[in-house]
Parts: structure tokens; C-alpha cells; sequence
């Protein structure tokens, strides 16, 4: 029986069966967090089973609306804070304000109830007695024998539900272990019918509510007892899969194949039986009629990351239709830019001015290059340009009332002070410019305000927030897109520039000159080679800036060992010097090297107040990273940091790590340390965005899976002044040789589709949602599987069913 139904019984206190309970009246309401129902509260106990001689208690837990003045009944424990002493923790609670027969038909015929007179109310009462309102709470079937027309059985329940339902409802999410915040996202979900999902179908909250995993449902749907097959789990299991894919490949769409291999693995987990393919292939079309998936072709979405590549086309297509009054011409062009080449004392070459001149007349432009070709060098140029030209102001002092029309933003914190350093202007992180200051943000409430909007790092940018920022993008805001788009994509799904590049439908130039280079820098060169997939004669030679030390697993220990001795010697701190590594785990993995690398640039010392958190120690003066997006405390996936204070939990109950990052310190709680990690070696992912003067680089065979061009390339182009490759030379040729599969998206599809003029199709007549496919999706594919019945979906379905209603 659901935990739910036990809790309400709890009303009948010879129930209480040695739980620890505190009867009282609220007198204070100490504390109310805004984004949960934690409460602390201060009680005059009235009676209790504990040892307690004192007249009043501080009760904390999560509570639905609490009343100063009403008596309570808590169920819970015994806690000593460090802090404030002694306390009870409650996880259940109910309002023990008597509530006579008279008052309940009183309520029950108030205008809370429009259409139930007294007459009705007392009947109902005169039934069920002063537990009315639990007992249909808890199953509204009571009501069915009492004579009362559907519609004021209705009234009766939506009323109760709407108005008493708060305090069952926390008290439900309570006893199914929710933590504060995410009881909170539940209830403001599903209000009233919160306990009935739950209860039925506990599944839907992993398709409306992040942060609840599909093992988390399947816990509570094994308590309420639904079936390994129902519909629900089916469908969870589906929706989570691609999730999954998604995550894992970076792709926005898969195919059926992964797909039903994924599912089956989720849903055929926790000892399981297993679910007919048939069934699978039944909600798969449900799905698609509830607009949560979308198959087209061989393809099939999450319905928003369809919806999210034909946005961003339809934006783009808006952008570019849109006629900008002025019009510069040639000659005006050529004069102002030679004004700038001389205040910058720089001499543009043909396709900078090219750049220049293009970009300035277009309302959406590309850039792109490789490392020194002068991408930072244009951004500069066209901000002088678009100043002269607008005859706006450089000088941000000169806008104290309006807004700095001109808006610069990258997608990491570090990649924006780098921005902000090459033009001397402000830069925000996209997150930042967008006001999306929680998590979950997915919305923006407002567009940009400014005339010019330069993006930089596009590479790193995912569809997610590409579809926030070019939604509120003002159609007559000049838009110019910055990246090297031979890096590594992003890491969250799609491949954005990549895909706008290769539209060619939107104007933009390739920059080739390579500038950053004198004779003693051979990194660029190298980087440019690696690039067009060429093998440089001189690899493993030693050269003034780079060399290749020749090593295997086994002995990556040892050697990296003498290389950052020798550095450290050599007075490089460890922030001009980063080891870089693919993977986390193994021998040469991230997490070992960090090991390593702590214990010589940082080694305990007799007083060093060490942590520990998950195997990893942790000290004062650590370098770390952090390892998701936190725009609340304006840090961001990648930023990197050093710890500055460790506060051990002896004095005030919490661990405490404060970080310092470049923008600000932030303060992590023992519970959000998995936010963060050693950074003395990263991830070649997370260093996107950043420099540093010497990059060490372990390449070995463990890492085989990883091997792919585009990660040695964007590993190379992260060093300024030194690149240490070491490990083992044929693993470095592998990623020179293996130009990495592009990942699945079709936004370069949704461009050409919507601007094509040719094309009529768009993305409100397309119906081809499973359109005659069943064959291709549901049997070719499937037959090719050994993993999977090839019959799956095929028995009793017509193609029709795979239509989009
Ligand atoms: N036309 C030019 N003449 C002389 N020097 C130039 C020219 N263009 C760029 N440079 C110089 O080349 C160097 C690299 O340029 P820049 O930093 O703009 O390249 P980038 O493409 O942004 O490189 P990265 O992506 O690695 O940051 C800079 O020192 C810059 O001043």
C-alpha cells in the first residue's frame, strides 16, 4: 500500500506506535525559505512522548502552510544543533486544531464550496464524521454513497484538494524522501493532484520535472505497486533514453536502433521483467501523439530539440530579412578603417578588411579561424568601426542612463574577461547577458537592448542556449558570430557553429593568415597542421616551445612526475602550467594525475586543514575547477579557481570549501562539492575557452575511444608559450588521422529549409511525423539487430498509427 495512505491514519494518535511526536501551539515562525517549504518554527508544547521539560520548542521540517496561533501534532526526532541546540526534526505533521462537526459543515458551505448548501455539508459530515476531510483526501470513492450529484462530488473534492490539500500533499512528498527544494518543484507542479501522480503514475515527473530520475520513480511506483509494463514506466524509460543519447553523443536526434537498445536497458534494470517491444513501440507513437517526441525521416527527438533547431532557423531567416536603413558605403568604409589601422597601429591584411567591411553591413555574420589568424584582432577593429561609424561612445563612464549599446559575451566566464581584456570593454557570459540566473532557466523574459551584439567562442555554444539567445535577439541588433570551428563541439548537445557554417546560406569569411607566430613558435604551425590532418616530419623533435616525450602508461607516473618538478623549479606556478587529459579514469586519467600533481604543488603540511570528499582530498591553496553552470553565483562550467578557506564542520555542523574564482568567491556547502574538482589537471573539453603558458598533454592507447582530431587540436591550441606532448607517438597519429564523425543534428537542414525560398516547406506544415516510415524505422533497422525482436511494433499496428494526428 502506498506510504501516503499509511501517513494519513496517522490522525488517530493511539496510532503512534513509538514515533517520536510533539504536540503544540505555533507561536513564531522563525524562518520561511521562498524556494521550499523548510520552515523552522517555534512551538509551546502541549504535550509530547520525548524527554522535554521546557516550555517551548524550535521545530524544523518541511511544512505546507503553517498558522501562528494553531496546535499541530509533529512526528519526527531528536536533534542536537552546534549551533542552537536541541531541536525536533520533523518529517510529518498534522493540524490538530480540533475541528468540531459544526465547523467542518460551516466550511464545507462557505463560498470555498459554491453550489453545496448546508443541507449537503451535513449530510457529508453527518457520514463521515469530523475525518471528512482525510478520509476524501485519501480516496474520494467515500463520497459515492451518499446521494450527491457528480457535480457537487466534484466541487467537494476540487474545493478540499485546492484548500486543505497543501498540508497532505508536503506531508506525502515528505514521506517519500523529497529533499525541500525539489518537494517544492513537484507541489508548484502538479498543485492539488500532486499525491494522485504519484500515485499512479509517479513517471510523469521525469518528463516534467528536472532533477528526478526515472530510478527515482521507479522506486515509488514499486511502493505503490504499478506494473513493469505500465504505459507510464514505458514511457519514462523512452523519454529517459533519449535523454541519455542525447547527453552521451551530443547529437539532437537519434535513430531507432540506439534508441530501443537504450530504453530496454533502463527499463529491463532492477531486476525487472522484461518489457514486450510491442508495448514499447505503442507508447513510442503516443508519445509522438502527446508532441513529447518527434520522428521524422529515420529520426526521432525530443520534441524539444525539434522545436529548438526550427526556432533558431526561423530567427536567423528574421535576422537576415531584416533591412537595416543604413547602408555603408565603400569608400566611407575604406576611410574609417584606415583611421583605425593607424590608431591601432595594426595594417589589416585582404580578408581581415574583407571581414571588417562584410561584417559591418550584414545583420548576422560568421567568423571563423584557426588560433592567431586575428579573430580577437577583428573584434576590436569592428567594435572602433561600429563606434565611428554610429558616432557612439567608447567610453562607458559617457552611459550612466542607458545601456552600453554595444554587447560582448562568450560562453565562459574566462572567455569573456579575455574579451573584455582585448577590447577594453565590458563582456558577460551569455548566461549572464541573458539574465538566466538559475539552472533551470529556459526561458527569457526580455530581449537585448543594444545595436551590436559580438559573440565569442561560438564553438562551446550548445543548441540549448543558442535558441535562448537568438530568441531574444531584436531583429535590428547586427549580430556577429565568432569561433574556431574545428575545435571540440559543445559540450551540451548540438554543434551549433559548425552547423551555421556549413548552412552557407549566412554571410561570414574564413580567416587563414596565421599571425601569432615569430621563428621560435612552433605551436601554431603545428596546430594548423594537426588541423588539415597532416603529419608534421618534425612531431617528436625537440624545439624551442614544444617537445614529445616518448612514454608509456606505466611510466606516465614517473614522468609527469619530473616534468612538473622540473616546472615548478623553473618557477611556473600552477596556473601558468595546465596537464590536459581526456578521460577521467585509469592510470593516465584526469584523476590521477591531479593526485600526482597536488602532492608536488601542493603537499599536505603538518597544519593543512584537509577534507575529504569522495575519495578526492582536498586543501588550502588547491587549484579546482567547477564542473557545471551556477549563473546564481555567476560561475560557470569550466571556471577555474583555488581554494581559499576550508571550514571543518566541528563548530558550525556544515563542511565549507570557499573558493576563489576571477569574478568572485563562492562558498560550497559539504553537499554541493561535487560541483567542483582538481584542476590541476582538466578535461581537454573543459579548457575550451581557455589559455595557458605551458600545456602538458598525455596521450596514451587507454584513451583509444577518444582519439579524434578535433580534441589533439583544441588540446594544442590551449598552450601560448610551451606544449609538452607526452605518451605514445601512434596514439597521437591516431587523432590526426581519425577526423571524428560529426555528431546527429539538422540545423543546418532547418536553415536551408526556412531561408530557402525555393523550398516552401517550414516547420508548421511538415507532417511527416512517422509518415509511411513504420517500414524503415520499425523493421530494417530492427532486423539488422540482433539485440532486438525484430517483430517489436509490428504486430497490430498500421502505418496510420505512426502519423501525426
Ligand atoms: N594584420 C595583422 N598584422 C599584424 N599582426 C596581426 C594582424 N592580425 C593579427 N595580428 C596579431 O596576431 C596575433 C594573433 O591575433 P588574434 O589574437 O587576433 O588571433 P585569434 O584568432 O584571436 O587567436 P586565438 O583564437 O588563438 O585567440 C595578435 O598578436 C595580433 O596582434
Amino acid at each position: 500500500m502506498a506510504e501516503t495512505m499509511d501517513l494519513f491514519s496517522l490522525n488517530d494518535s493511539s496510532n503512534d506506535n513509538g514515533v517520536l511526536y510533539v504536540e503544540g501551539k505555533v507561536s513564531t515562525i522563525f524562518f520561511e525559505s521562498n524556494d521550499s517549504f523548510y520552515k523552522v518554527i517555534l512551538v509551546q508544547v502541549v504535550n509530547t512522548n520525548i524527554e522535554w521539560h521546557e516550555d517551548e520548542m524550535v521545530i524544523t521540517g518541511s511544512f505546507g502552510e503553517i498558522i501562528e496561533g494553531n496546535e499541530y501534532k509533529f512526528f519526527g526526532k531528536i536533534v542536537n544543533h552546534p549551533k542552537y541546540g536541541k531541536q525536533f526534526q520533523a518529517h510529518n505533521y498534522e493540524n490538530n486544531t480540533p475541528t468540531s462537526e459544526n465547523g467542518l459543515i460551516a466550511y464545507l458551505s462557505s463560498d470555498k464550496f459554491p453550489g453545496i448548501g448546508k443541507k449537503t455539508a451535513q449530510n457529508v459530515v453527518y457520514a463521515l464524521g469530523t475525518t471528512a476531510i482525510n478520509q476524501i483526501l485519501n480516496d474520494n470513492n467515500v463520497l459515492n454513497q451518499l446521494g450527491l450529484s457528480k457535480k457537487q462530488s466534484e466541487t467537494i473534492v476540487d474545493g478540499i484538494k485546492a484548500n486543505n490539500g497543501t498540508e497532505q500533499i508536503i506531508i506525502g512528498l515528505n514521506s517519500y524522501g523529497f529533499g525541500n527544494q525539489i518537494a517544492a518543484k513537484i507541489f508548484n507542479t502538479y498543485k492539488g493532484d500532486t499525491l494522485d501522480i504519484l500515485k499512479q503514475n509517479p513517471y510523469k515527473m521525469v518528463e516534467d520535472i528536472k532533477g528526478i530520475s526515472f530510478k527515482r520513480a521507479d522506486a515509488i511506483a514499486q511502493k505503490n505497486g504499478i506494473a513493469f509494463n505500465d504505459p507510464g514506466r514505458i514511457r519514462a524509460g523512452i523519454i529517459t533514453a533519449l535523454n541519455q543519447l542525447s547527453i552521451k553523443n551530443g547529437d539532437t536526434y537519434t535513430t531507432t536502433e540506439p534508441l530501443l537498445n537504450m530504453t530496454l536497458d533502463i527499463l529491463n534494470n532492477n531486476g525487472y521483467d522484461e518489457v514486450d517491444g510491442e508495448l514499447l513501440a505503442k507508447e513510442l507513437i503516443n508519445l509522438a501523439r502527446d508532441e513529447k517526441i518527434v520522428g521524422e525521416d529515420n529520426r526521432i527527438y525530443l520534441s524539444k530539440f525539434y522545436n529548438y533547431e526550427w526556432q533558431i532557423a526561423e530567427n536567423i531567416k528574421n535576422l537576415l530579412d531584416y533591412k537595416s536603413n543604413t547602408v555603408f558605403k565603400t569608400e566611407a568604409l575604406d576611410k574609417t578603417i584606415n583611421q583605425i589601422e593607424s590608431k591601432l597601429h595594426i595594417n589589416y591584411d585582404e580578408s581581415q578588411l574583407n571581414a571588417l567591411k562584410r561584417a559591418i553591413n550584414s545583420q548576422l555574420f560568421l567568423l571563423t579561424g584557426g588560433p592567431g589568424t586575428g579573430k580577437t584582432t577583428i573584434i576590436k577593429g569592428l567594435v572602433y568601426l561600429f563606434a565611428e561609424l554610429n558616432n557612439i561612445s567608447l567610453n562607458i563612464n559617457d552611459y550612466k542612463e542607458e545601456n552600453f549599446p554595444i554587447l560582448l559575451a562568450a560562453p565562459t566566464g574566462r572567455a569573456a574577461k579575455k574579451m573584455s581584456e582585448s577590447t577594453g570593454l565590458p563582456a558577460n557570459t551569455i548566461h549572464r547577458l541573458l539574465g538566466l540566473n538559475s539552472y533551470d532557466n529556459n526561458e527569457v523574459d526580455q530581449e537585448l537592448e543594444g545595436s551590436l551584439l559580438i559573440v565569442d567562442e561560438m564553438s562551446m555554444v550548445d543548441v540549448d542556449l543558442f535558441k535562448l539567445l537568438m530568441s531574444s535577439i531584436p531583429n535590428h541588433m547586427k549580430v556577429i558570430l565568432v569561433g574556431d570551428e574545428d575545435q571540440l563541439p559543445s559540450v551540451g548537445p548540438g554543434q551549433v557553429f559548425h552547423d551555421l557554417l556549413n548552412s552557407d546560406l549566412i554571410p561570414g569569411i574564413h580567416l587563414n593568415t596565421i599571425y601569432r607566430q615569430d621563428q621560435h613558435s612552433t605551436i601554431i604551425s603545428l596546430a594548423h597542421d594537426v588541423k588539415n590532418g597532416e603529419i608534421p616530419n618534425d612531431l617528436v623533435d625537440k624545439k624551442p616551445d614544444r617537445s614529445f616525450i616518448n612514454c608509456n602508461s606505466t611510466q606516465m607516473q614517473s614522468v609527469i612526475n619530473q616534468i612538473v618538478n622540473k616546472a615548478k623549479q623553473r618557477g611556473f606556478s600552477s596556473n601558468d602550467m595546465q596537464v590536459l587529459a581526456p578521460m577521467y579514469r585509469g592510470e593516465s586519467g584526469i584523476n590521477h594525475l591531479n593526485e600526482i600533481i597536488q602532492n608536488i604543488m601542493n603537499p599536505k603540511q603538518s597544519d593543512s586543514n584537509d577534507v575529504e570528499f569522495r575519495g578526492t582530498i582536498y586543501r588550502i591553496n588547491d587549484k579546482v575547477i567547477q564542473l557545471v553552470n551556477s549563473p546564481e553565483n555567476n560561475i560557470y562550467n569550466g571556471d577555474i579557481g583555488r581554494i581559499i578557506e576550508i571550514e571543518n564542520g566541528q563548530s558550525s555542523g556544515k563542511d565549507k570549501i570557499t573558493i576563489s574564482f576571477d569574478q568572485n568567491e563562492v562558498t560550497y556547502e559539504r553537499k554541493d562539492w561535487e560541483q567542483f574538482t582538481l584542476a590541476y589537471c582538466t578535461s581537454i573539453h573543459k579548457s575550451q575557452g581557455s589559455e595557458f603558458k605551458m600545456v602538458i598533454l598525455p596521450i596514451v592507447p587507454q584513451f583509444d575511444r577518444m582519439l579524434q582530431r578535433n580534441l589533439l587540436y583544441t588540446a594544442i591550441t590551449r598552450a601560448s608559450e610551451m606544449l609538452i606532448m607526452l605518451g605514445d607517438y601512434s596514439s597521437f597519429i591516431k587523432c590526426i588521422k581519425n577526423n571524428a564523425v560529426n555528431r546527429n543534428t539538422t540545423l543546418g537542414l532547418r536553415i536551408k529549409k526556412v531561408i530557402d525560398k525555393t523550398n516552401k516547406a517550414t516547420y508548421h506544415d511538415i507532417d511527416n511525423v512517422y509518415t509511411s516510415h513504420k517500414n524503415k524505422v520499425l523493421t530494417a533497422e530492427l532486423i539488422n539487430s540482433n539485440s532486438i525482436d525484430p517483430m517489436i511494433g509490428m504486430d497490430g499496428i498500421e502505418p496510420i498509427q505512426f502519423m501525426k494526428e
